[in-house]
């Protein structure tokens, strides 16, 4: 067993660099290594997109909601920090979300995933779709399969397969309720890949989903709870991590400038690096975690690799508006999680969560707590609007879909510049070729996070963990460095 620490330096203190220094210690421990740790966030509190806030008895969440409990990393992990009796599941009785359409809310039709029916019977019955659009969604059964994998964009295979008005009423605002993002963007490789697999396989989308093995289990409107969150916020696991790694040197309110190599292999096989920070520190680093939203990664990278792979992935920035209200004010009976709103119906809100029904611990019981949505890829100027401008636009939505007139007992808006990665066609093929230039370029260097293989929070911890994981593997059979005791 080698006695000499590693030293290694994670850049980023979001979900994936928190869990990454976790992973870190205990992989690398096992190998037989210890790791020395410094983990740096330039803003002044660790957590990235994570923020909960605690108000007059209402948990609002300012960035996350909650997560999908069958990506079973976040549960593993709030396992490990022995977090998981905090762990709540959705209101049972507002498992149902709507859908706009023209001014009126419909429910969702059990069974759907994407648009992409795997009921027919309630698809049938959808007021979300006119006779012609379920007509035109049917031909899913004629039309042959495209037989390249190849990638395409989501919106590409949607309409070949079902059609424009399934794509446009169903599929475009489920993505605006994941990525804010364009269907007609975003790769079908790097979000739902099943989906290309099923029409090879059996030549129409609804045919594999119906008769095949289900490939992904989502939320319908009525399937068992597909959402989990902590009691008390999703900031408990950012703080049960921050008290779990304390013995790791965790550096806030200063960013990483730059990352040097210090000279060529050294006995140990590896590379050594410096890493400069915003304040002047120079940081030495036998291994380096780049975990930060994909424009800053390439400002550390570029001198060093093609990082043409994170300059293609756009960000976009999105707000939301959260409104308390007295509930006897709300004549409104809610039964479900919320709705999304397509992009024709020209609202100013994509989304709307009823978070006091769909998380009965959100709120006091006399009190109504809704969470809007605000900004999409293509539609984002409403972001930047000032305070009670952007409150108002809100406010006449919630008032034409909802009927609600009452003032709000308080506002909290929350402005998330640039913060959702619209992953491009052939963004997999392109990462995966960053990576390998990485291997070969900078030994000991990694990159990951939010832009690169899953937005949700259990994808930004599998990959750290899987990353911790492969890195401690391949110390393993690293010849011993000169002069390490065994
Ligand atoms: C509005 C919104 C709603 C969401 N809802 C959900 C949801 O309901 N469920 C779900 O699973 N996921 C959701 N997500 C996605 C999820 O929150 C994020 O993908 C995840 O938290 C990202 O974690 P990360 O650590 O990869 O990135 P971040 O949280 O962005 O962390 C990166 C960190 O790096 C820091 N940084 C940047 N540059 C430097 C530098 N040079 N040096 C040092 N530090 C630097 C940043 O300040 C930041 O703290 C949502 C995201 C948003 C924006
Ligand atoms: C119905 C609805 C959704 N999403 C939302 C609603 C509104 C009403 C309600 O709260 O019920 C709200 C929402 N959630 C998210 C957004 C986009 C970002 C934003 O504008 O803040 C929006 C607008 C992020 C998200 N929402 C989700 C993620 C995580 C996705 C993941 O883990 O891969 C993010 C970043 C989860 C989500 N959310 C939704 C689906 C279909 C999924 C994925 C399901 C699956 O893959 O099986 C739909």
């Amino acid at each position: 067993m080698t006695a000499s620490p590693r030293k290694v330096v994670i850049i980023g203190g979001g979900l994936s660099g928190l869990s990454a220094a976790y992973y870190i210690r205990k992989f690398y421990r096992e190998a037989g290594t210890q790791p020395e740790i410094t983990l740096i966030e330039k803003d002044k509190v660790l957590g990235g997109k994570i923020e909960t806030l605690h108000r007059d008895g209402f948990v609002i969440e300012k960035g996350p909601d909650s997560f999908l409990a069958r990506k079973t990393a976040m549960v593993d992990l709030a396992r490990e920090l022995e977090l998981d009796h905090e762990l709540v599941s959705t209101n049972p009785n507002a498992k149902k979300t709507y859908i706009l359409q023209r001014g009126k809310l419909h429910p969702m039709p059990a069974g759907l995933v994407l648009g992409i029916p795997t009921e027919l019977k309630p698809f049938l019955k959808s007021g979300l779709v006119s006779f012609g659009g379920k007509m035109r969604a049917m031909m899913d059964f004629v039309i042959p399969p495209r037989r390249s994998s190849e990638d395409e964009s989501l919106g590409d295979l949607i309409e070949r397969r079902l059609g424009t008005e399934v794509l446009e009423n169903m599929t475009e605002p489920l993505l605006a309720g994941i990525y804010a993002g364009d269907m007609r963007k975003i790769s079908l490789q790097a979000t739902f890949p099943q989906f290309g697999e099923v029409e090879r396989q059996y030549g129409s989308l609804i045919r594999g989903m119906t008769t095949g093995r289900k490939p992904v289990e989502t939320h319908t409107g009525t399937k068992k709870s597909a959402f989990l969150t902590f009691r008390q916020g999703l900031q408990s696991l950012v703080h049960a991590l921050i008290h779990e790694l304390q013995d790791v040197r965790q550096l806030t309110g200063t960013g990483a400038k730059s990352i040097r190599v210090l000279g060529g292999a050294g006995s140990s096989g590896t590379l050594r690096y410096e890493v400069e920070l915003d304040n002047g520190e120079l940081l030495q680093a036998d291994d380096i975690y780049v975990t930060v939203q994909n424009f800053a990664a390439a400002e550390l990278l570029r001198p060093h690799v093609d990082v043409s792979a994170l300059d293609a992935v756009n960000y976009v920035s999105v707000a939301n508006v959260v409104l308390a209200f007295t509930r006897q004010d709300i004549v409104t009976e809610y039964d479900g999680s919320g709705f999304l709103v397509p992009r024709k119906e020209g609202r100013n809100i994509t989304a709307c969560t009823w978070t006091s029904t769909k998380w009965l611990h959100t709120s006091p019981n006399d009190k109504v707590l809704l969470r809007c949505y605000v900004g999409r890829s293509g539609d984002e100027q409403n972001v930047e609007l000032p305070d009670e401008a952007l409150a108002e636009l809100v406010r006449k939505d919630l008032k034409e879909i909802m009927g609600i007139t009452a003032a709000p007992l308080f506002t909290e808006i929350t402005r998330l510049r640039s913060s959702m990665p619209q992953y491009p066609v052939g963004h997999p093929g392109r990462i995966a070729g960053l990576r390998s230039e990485l291997a070969q370029q900078l030994p000991g260097v990694y990159a990951f996070g939010a832009g690169y293989d899953g937005i949700g929070m259990p994808d930004c911890i599998k990959q750290a963990k899987l990353t911790a994981e492969t890195a401690a593997a391949s110390l393993q059979k690293l010849p011993e460095p000169a002069g390490a005791t065994v």
